[in-house]
């Protein structure tokens, strides 16, 4: 089923993730709420904190939610740093409204367990790249404007000011 994704400054989505021991079928549930709920949002990956679960569950799809023919699950993933420096303009589903430059590590290996419980090894470099580094930050609770500059961050803690006032009214 679709989840509600939580949005900044949700004190959840700070929360440092545990790893999965067990992979139950409560896990598996989740794992297929999550691939729904990011297709319905549009997204190209999404992390259990997101939906309010505090466990090392990814799933990605960069082929994006129109194809949604490459989803992948990743249980405790784990990124090696390859090599290279790329700038990427992201957004976050859990950041509304905010689009800003990020730096990032170009290539990358991932080592992870899928759902099935088989070891996965794999380089990546694009777009796979840039969004296991942003799904893996969120297992951290790391959000990406927690990258950016004081200044960018410091308007949209405005704007999320404003907006939160607005809704009490
Ligand atoms: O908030 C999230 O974790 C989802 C987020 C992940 C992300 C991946 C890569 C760069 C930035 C953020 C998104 O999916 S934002 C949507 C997006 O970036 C995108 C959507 C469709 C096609 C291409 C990109
Ligand atoms: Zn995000």
């Amino acid at each position: 089923m679709i989840r509600e994704i939580l949005t900044y400054p949700d004190r959840r989505l700070a929360i440092e993730c545990e790893e999965i021991e067990e992979i139950t079928d409560e896990i598996r549930q989740l794992a297929a709420d999550m691939a729904e709920t990011m297709y319905d949002a549009d997204g190209i990956g999404l992390a259990a904190p997101q939906v309010g679960a505090t466990c090392r569950l990814i799933v990605v799809d960069v082929s994006g939610p129109e194809a949604r023919e490459d989803l992948r699950t990743y249980i405790n993933p784990r990124l090696e740093l390859l090599e290279g420096k790329v700038d990427t303009e992201e957004g976050c589903l859990s950041v509304p409204a905010l689009r800003s430059k990020v730096t990032r590590t170009e290539k990358v290996r991932l080592h992870a367990t899928d759902l099935d419980g088989n070891a996965v090894c794999i380089d990546a470099d694009g777009l796979l790249s840039i969004c296991l580094q942003h799904e893996i930050d969120h297992l951290d609770g790391t959000l990406f404007i927690d990258k950016i500059s004081r200044l960018k961050r410091s308007l949209y803690d405005n704007k999320v000011k404003k907006w939160q006032k607005r809704a009490k009214n």
